[in-house]
């Protein structure tokens, strides 16, 4: 039987979806996607062998779950599209879409917001969740088990979901960015290409684990690391320079920003 519904096979439903089968949340026959894409739902199709369907309607009235993952710009369609249709829960990631909008959409029903992250397609993902006023815990438990197979689950009130979108939905975007410029300046200094992208994603990754394995403040790190008159201090001082901590900020803030526009849109 077909339990979990997925509308809009892109980028961020095939992350959660490759996981959740690799975990054996959901197995293959459990699962129906819809997609408009033709090109794309042949790729779904041949990856992961789970059904796929031009039309939201099958998706949604034949399953327990409905995992909306369209760009935000999309949801007014997709509400009218759907309307009257009994969809038990409704589990939306999109970005800004606040719960009284979907619950607007979709009225009596079970709704949860989401914000996961890219990383979910390694199972390192971030998701923070927030129940809309119709969902009872069995519901709020079903959301956590499937993103738990993506990574680690933060439950926050909603009034926080636009500044979650800032740090964990966009942020992998903001930290890739920081290894391929740290890639770039070692090649700047001699490095090959390979190598120096090699010692920036494992730099990033070790320094990220260290801070969440031993509870250290990232400034006690950068304090352990920097030798009085050495050469990280010499680094530092040119981040300060920089900006890159008021860079970050903004770069949070606008995402956030931009998160509250998409809902009012
Ligand atoms: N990409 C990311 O890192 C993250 C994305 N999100 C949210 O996830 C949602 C999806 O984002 P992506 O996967 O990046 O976008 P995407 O563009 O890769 O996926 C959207 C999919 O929806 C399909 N689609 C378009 N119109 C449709 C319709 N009428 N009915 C059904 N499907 C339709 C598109 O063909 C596409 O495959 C967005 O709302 C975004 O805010 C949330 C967290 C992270
Ligand atoms: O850029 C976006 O709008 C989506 C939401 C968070 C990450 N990607």
């Amino acid at each position: 039987m077909v339990q979990l519904g997925i509308i809009g096979g892109g980028v961020m439903a095939e992350a959660i979806l490759s996981r959740i089968l690799a975990e054996n949340i959901y197995s293959g026959s459990q699962v129906r996607v819809s997609e408009p894409r033709s090109e794309r739902r042949q790729e779904l199709v041949d990856r992961y062998g789970v059904e796929v369907t031009g039309n939201n309607r099958d998706v949604a009235e034949a399953t327990e779950m409905v995992l909306l993952a369209i760009k935000p710009q999309v949801f007014g369609k997709i509400a009218t599209e759907l309307s009257g249709v009994r969809l038990p829960l409704l589990v939306s990631i999109l970005a800004g879409v606040p719960i009284s909008k979907l619950e607007a959409g979709f009225p009596d029903r079970g709704v949860i917001r989401v914000m996961p992250n890219a990383p979910a397609i390694v199972g390192a993902g971030m998701s923070a969740i927030a129940s809309g006023s119709h969902t009872t815990p069995a519901q709020l438990e079903q959301a956590k088990t499937l993103l738990s197979a993506v990574g680690e689950v933060v439950e926050v009130p909603e009034t926080l979901m636009d500044a979650v979108t800032g740090v964990s939905g966009s942020g992998p975007a903001f930290v890739a960015l920081t290894i391929e410029a740290l890639s770039d300046g070692g090649v700047a200094a001699g490095l090959p290409r390979a190598i120096a992208t090699q010692l920036a994603v494992q730099t990033v990754l070790g320094t990220a684990q260290m801070i969440q394995e031993t509870g250290l403040h990232p400034g006690e790190l950068k304090d352990r690391v920097t030798s009085p008159g050495g050469t990280t201090i010499a680094g530092v001082r040119q981040l300060e320079l920089g900006g890159l901590r008021s860079a970050l900020m903004e770069a949070v803030l606008a995402a956030y920003e931009r998160s509250q526009d998409l809902g009012r849109g």
